[in-house]
């Protein structure tokens, strides 16, 4: 064995999680950095389904709802897996609801905050963060009459004045992998009056946050990524509890009424956050993520964290040695300092697509984000350094061997 590959094993073998993988269905001789937009199968899933769909509705059929036996019952879902997720995000139990898309949880909290705050009728939103929280804040601005503020994503706070109800940002930047200072940007957003929401979709379950310690307002965070709840999986809102009184949501379904089988005319919300649910809960989904997410049962933040950045350090670290920018074309644009930087690397390059194409066609699964970024995540259960080692490898001979260059990867190879 090389150096290199001595090295990578040594991690890999001092690692806490080294047995994590283990949890994972990762096809044999796959190196897969594409955790961050869909989760791989973990082990315990296809039989939580097989139980969910055999012995729940195909026997115990419209009592599943309820608790019986080893059960616990349906009816209880958004709140049990939000309770899993809680401890990921530094949130207390009972904190945590899951049940819609990101995009609907964001309109959710968004209405909702406009609604705390109704002397002021701004939303500040980042331009570059990914698109659908941007285009959520713009429906709701049409249906409140409120405005959307976009902000420089180097300064958010520039654009925080005293008109302004929500600061919400992306913790992780979905294409470059850089990260927000969470604590400082909400204690200075809260100096100006403003709440503060954040997106957690590209941290929870690689990145862990303290919303309790940084004492934010609003969180929302998807399933499927690091939670590897599966394609679709329900996303998660978190609320500061004390907010929760206040919480006035737009779409008041009857599963978020305080008494949803008493059938009553008017709508009376329930106290805790499950106020936020509107419709029967995705049971399908809830089920996947409820057992996916028994993954992290005995992993510590502080060793999912750091297990993250010793992958991501080393791809750097290894593309600074053998991809230098003058001869490969490529240049790290993900923050260096771990203080900045989330559970991915990207590399920019002209002919990024032909380069995540190649790699793909040699096992090596990471994803193109249009224009020029080959994006590559660490996702810390499952992925190793000796997986980091390979993914550099192919790289240097897909660049060698102008593999990126095939013809059948040029449409997309042009940067417009
Ligand atoms: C930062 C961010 N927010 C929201 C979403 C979209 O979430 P959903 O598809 O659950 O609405 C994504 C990616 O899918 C994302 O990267
Ligand atoms: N969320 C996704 C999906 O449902 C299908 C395909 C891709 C994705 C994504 O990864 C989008 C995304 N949030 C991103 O990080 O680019």
């Amino acid at each position: 064995m090389s150096g290199r590959a001595d090295e990578a094993a040594a991690l890999d073998a001092a690692s806490p999680l080294r047995t994590h993988r283990e949890r994972f269905v990762v096809p044999e001789g796959l190196v897969y950095l594409d955790g961050n937009s869909l989760g791989p199968l973990p082990r315990a899933v296809p039989a939580a389904m097989t139980r969910l769909l055999e012995d729940q509705w195909g026997t115990g059929l419209i009592g599943s709802w309820n608790a019986s036996g080893s059960h616990p019952g349906w009816m209880d879902l958004p709140r049990r897996v939000g309770d899993l997720i809680a401890p990921l995000i530094g949130a207390g139990a009972g904190e945590v609801h899951v049940g819609d898309s990101t995009s609907v949880s964001l309109f959710k909290t968004m209405v909702a905050a406009l609604r705390m705050r109704p002397d002021r009728r701004v939303l500040v939103v980042e331009p570059t963060t990914f698109p659908t929280d941007g285009y959520v804040a713009a429906g709701v601005a049409r249906l409140t009459g409120a405005e959307v503020r976009w902000c420089d994503p180097s300064d958010p706070l520039a654009a925080v004045d005293e008109d302004v109800a929500l600061l919400s940002l992306t913790h992780v930047d979905f294409r470059t992998g850089a990260m927000y200072d969470l604590p400082a940007l909400t204690a200075a957003a809260h100096e100006r009056g403003a709440l503060v929401q954040w997106d957690l979709c590209h941290s929870t379950g690689a990145v862990p946050v303290d919303l309790t310690g940084a004492e934010a307002d609003l969180a929302v965070g998807c399933g499927y990524k690091y939670l590897n709840g599966g394609p679709g999986a329900p996303a998660f809102t978190w609320v500061r509890p004390d907010l929760v009184p206040d919480l006035d949501q737009p779409v008041p379904g009857w599963m978020g009424h305080a008494r949803p089988f008493a059938l009553e005319r008017e709508h009376v919300s329930r106290t805790d956050v499950g106020r936020l649910a509107s419709g029967t809960p995705p049971v399908l989904g809830l089920t996947a993520l409820e057992a996916a997410l028994g993954v992290f049962a005995d992993v510590s933040p502080t060793d999912l964290r750091a297990a993250s950045l010793s992958l991501s350090d080393l791809f750097v670290r290894l593309a600074d040695e053998r991809l230098p920018p003058a001869s490969s074309g490529l240049e790290v644009v993900t923050p260096r300092e771990h203080s900045r930087r989330g559970s991915q690397v990207s590399l920019r390059h002209e002919s990024a697509y032909g380069i995540v194409q190649a790699l793909i066609a040699r096992g090596v699964v990471g994803d193109f984000r249009a224009p020029d970024l080959a994006r590559f995540g660490f996702a810390p259960l499952f992925v190793r350094h000796t997986d980091v080692l390979a993914a550099v490898d192919h790289l240097v001979a897909v660049l060698e061997n102008g593999e990126h260059l095939d013809p059948a990867y040029e449409v997309r190879n042009t940067v417009t």
